[in-house]
């Protein structure tokens, strides 16, 4: 068995400017967690309100549109708002990633039949983006999916429901690749209702100019 050490260091409790945010850990290695209350309902609110008007097809790491992902997206730019400051500063602390580190918060909307076929987060070795790779994802669901819209893990069994204000988080910067290629992911298509999230990937290195 490998022991590798996670980014994360692992507690049931995470308290980030007196936000108190309650966790499970689902799988440990690679470490994946369920963390709760990490948006308001009134936060969840208003990141939906603010992305709604600017959604468009979502596309692939490589930037090509495809049937693997047939979910609406946007991305916000860093800072753009005192909202969009005080979530993705949360996300920072609550990930232990600088914020330099944080690529631009997405929000996804799905449609019933839509969802995001499974994929690994991370870019392989041929891709340009590979040598500034991502290493941490955190999802957050904005919404409750009245069915469907699961987050599923398909290599370890895991399902997470999603639930408005809670998250999914996990890593994948061990040095055995084998435990990265676990974290093989999808999001389910919706049944009924809508889904929203909140993705945030984070980088080994910095990205983001002048933080
Ligand atoms: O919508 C989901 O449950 C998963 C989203 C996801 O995998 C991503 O944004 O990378
Ligand atoms: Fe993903």
């Amino acid at each position: 068995m490998t022991t590798e050490v996670s980014i994360l260091p692992i507690q049931s409790i995470y308290s980030i400017d007196n936000h108190i945010i309650t966790a499970t850990v689902l799988n440990e290695e690679p470490l994946i967690m369920k963390f709760d209350h990490v948006l308001s309902d009134e936060e969840c609110q208003a990141l939906i309100e603010s992305a709604a008007s600017r959604l468009a097809q979502s596309k692939l790491a490589n930037k090509e549109v495809s049937q693997i992902r047939t979910s609406k997206g946007m991305f916000f730019d860093k800072n753009e708002s005192l909202l969009i400051t005080i979530i993705e500063n949360r996300i920072s602390s609550l990930m232990q990633v600088p914020i330099a580190h944080a690529e631009g918060l997405q929000v996804l909307h799905y449609e019933p039949g839509q969802e995001y076929k499974e994929h690994y987060d991370f870019f392989w070795p041929n891709n340009p983006s590979s040598h500034n790779n991502r290493i941490s994802t955190l999802v957050i669901y904005l919404n409750d999916v009245e069915e469907g819209g699961e987050t599923t893990f398909p290599n370890l069994g895991i399902t997470v429901k999603p639930v408005k204000g809670s998250a999914v988080y996990f890593e994948y910067f061990y040095n055995n690749q084998t435990l990265n290629e676990l974290t093989l992911h999808s999001g389910e298509p919706v049944i009924r209702g809508e889904k929203w999230v909140a993705t945030q990937w984070m980088r080994k290195q910095r990205i983001r100019e002048g933080d």
